[in-house]
């Protein structure tokens, strides 16, 4: 072997021992699929926490996230067109779901993310001025995913957020919000896996029991396929499909091709007009998220609102009384609609336009006030508590409701007609 032969296999082996002594970057994408596989969220990186009675909870982070980098996926169930159909139509009398809807390989699919997996991604919130992440479509194992990318550097403490979309979001509307509650400084409490939320505003930490749901999330393992990222849409279907350049997230690209393409926007026909009280959650109370063609020159379809906004805002909900109730009857408990608790835990408290899970008629057509377990997604009059059973241990000196709906007195119609803005 000649001398130079030498010089060039000893340069070669080192260069090779310091490319395996190196880690290698993980891109975004990646990233992103890593979580994918693993079902698993960044939880060192972020955190939940209650932020207003009207906006609930958010996700915030608790390390700074690079620009382009993988933040989060909107886990969830991955049924098709037909599914999501059927469960809005059970999920009407229920209180909370968060669907999403997208548009993947010419066919519409949704990602229901409704029930309280634990997971961070269904829970973060709309913000359409100053966005810091964006939703992205991913295919890992032949399935779709939507994953949160950021889209400018993020500080530990901001609150991740992205745009939803759409323009007819009630919470965009400006009305002043003066809400009286102490709830901003009370601990919020998730409904799932004994978690231990943080307040903004307080250090103190409670649990709760978890709901008698399950997640159905399909598990997804082993190999990976990293095709296109893209916004969809519905139920226009416009879909951008985006370059080759793209599934690297360079944070250029973020910040300018993928701005171009149909944005992923969740419509969310919500009780965001919650007033909750100190213990309680916050939810998408009628919610239905679907993804809408974003920029301007789409056709805007399917934006409907359904929100009853106004009054709650300047309800003050400072009075709140808790009751406990077991459920010793089976009839108590098959007044369920969604989720099953053994134990309610009930709250007096302004309710959203839930329907009763007893006489199905809104809680809240005329005082807005009602019992909520704060357990389960369960609303009911008390009046119909009483009737159900005797079981339900609630005096009048535990709730003191004032003038109460009484169901009889609202007609459908006349209750339909308050549920619209
Ligand atoms: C996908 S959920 C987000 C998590 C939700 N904040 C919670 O506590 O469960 C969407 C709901 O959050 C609320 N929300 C989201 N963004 C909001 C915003 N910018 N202002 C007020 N409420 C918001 C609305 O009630 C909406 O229906």
């Amino acid at each position: 072997m000649k001398s130079s032969e030498v010089v060039c296999s000893q340069f070669y082996f080192l260069i090779s021992l310091a490319n395996s002594a190196m880690p290698r970057r993980t891109t975004p994408l990646q990233d992103a699929i890593n979580h994918i596989l693993t079902e698993r969220d960044k939880n060192s990186m972020l955190e939940i926490k209650h932020i207003n009675p009207v906006k609930g909870r958010g996700i915030f982070a608790l390390a700074d996230f690079s620009q382009g980098e993988f933040v989060v996926e909107y886990r969830g169930e991955l049924i098709d067109a037909a599914e999501a159909e059927n469960r809005r139509k059970l999920y009407e009398n229920a209180c909370l779901f968060f669907m999403f809807d997208f548009t993947w390989k010419q066919k519409t699919w949704c990602i229901d993310g409704t029930i309280e997996d634990g997971s961070f991604g269904r829970l973060v919130n709309d913000e359409h001025k100053g966005p810091n992440c964006r939703m992205k479509l991913i295919e890992a194992e032949g399935k779709p995913h939507l994953c949160l990318f950021a889209l400018k550097k993020i500080m530990a403490g901001t609150e991740i957020t992205y745009d939803y979309g759409g323009k007819e979001w009630p919470w965009r509307k400006e009305i002043p919000l003066t809400v009286t509650s102490t709830a901003a400084q009370e601990p919020i409490k998730d409904c799932f896996q004994d978690q231990v939320i943080t307040s903004t505003e307080s250090t103190e930490e409670s649990r709760i029991q978890s709901c008698n749901i399950t997640s159905s999330s399909p598990a997804s393992k082993g190999g990976l396929k990293i095709k296109s990222l893209s916004g969809a849409s519905l139920p226009s279907g416009q879909l951008s499909e985006l370059g080759d350049k793209d599934p690297d997230l360079d944070p250029n690209v973020l910040a300018t091709d993928l701005l171009r393409g149909t944005e992923l926007r969740a419509e969310c026909q919500s009780s965001s007009s919650t007033l909750d009280g100190p213990e309680h959650e916050v939810h998408c109370g009628r919610g239905q998220c679907a993804a809408l063609p974003a920029k301007e020159g789409f056709e805007e379809v399917g934006i409907q609102s359904q929100e009853v906004f106004p009054a709650v805002f300047s309800t003050d909900i400072t009075s709140e009384t808790e009751l406990r109730s077991e459920c010793h009857s089976s009839r108590a408990v098959s007044t369920s609609s969604a989720c099953e608790c053994t134990i309610h835990k009930l709250v007096f408290e302004v309710v959203r336009m839930d329907k009763c899970w007893i006489c199905k008629s809104p809680v809240a057509s005329v005082r807005w006030h009602g019992v909520r377990c704060k357990q389960c997604c369960g609303v009911w009059h008390k009046i119909c508590l009483k009737k159900s059973s005797e079981d339900w241990d609630i005096s009048d000196d535990d709730v003191s409701s004032g003038d109460e709906f009484i169901p009889e007195s609202v007609t459908d119609s006349e209750s339909s007609e308050q549920s619209r803005p």
